[in-house]
């Protein structure tokens, strides 16, 4: 007989994967990479700016809550970019979204080692985490076209 494992809060283990939201900034035909500066086992390897989506959030809140803690910009959130990616074992999910720079507002690197533009020819040129290989893979048509 199948028994449900329950957390130490109380929770069983099948509740929904925590989201995390990233933001692909799109600047004529080029998108916003940024290098990881902690923790040490991601470090140095490339994503989208964003972060966990906290209690009573939504994900464009989110999203535009992180964007101004790591780069100090204003943004407006469009369409998903690809699907959610599972990550950690399945407890969390990312979850990209297009976004635009608002008020002539320019990325600085608050929180990141690196920032760089990337056409659809040079998306390859960084390290990304793993779970946005097939986020990128998604977003290259989209710069491609734009
Ligand atoms: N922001 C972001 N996180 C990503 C991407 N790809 C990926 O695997 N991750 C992972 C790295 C982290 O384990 C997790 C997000 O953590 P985070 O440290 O950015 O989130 P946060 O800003 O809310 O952090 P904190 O408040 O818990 O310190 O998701 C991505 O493209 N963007």
């Amino acid at each position: 007989m199948r028994t449900e494992r329950a957390s130490g809060s109380g929770q069983d283990d099948r509740r929904e994967p925590k989201v995390v939201v990233g933001a692909a900034i799109i600047v004529d035909g080029r998108v916003l990479a940024c290098a990881r500066s902690a923790p040490p086992e991601v470090a140095g390897r490339w994503e989208f700016p964003g972060g966990k989506v906290e209690p009573g959030e939504t994900d464009t809140v989110a999203l535009a809550r992180e964007c101004v803690e790591e780069l100090g910009v204003r943004v407006e959130i469009g369409a998903r970019v690809g699907r959610d990616v599972r990550m950690a074992h399945g407890r969390s999910v990312l979850r990209v979204y297009v976004a635009r720079l608002l008020h002539g507002d320019q990325p600085k690197a608050l929180e990141h080692s690196e920032l760089r533009w990337l056409s659809a020819a040079e998306l390859d040129t960084v390290p990304w985490l793993p779970a946005d290989v097939p986020i990128v893979a998604a977003l290259r048509p989209l710069l491609a076209a734009s």
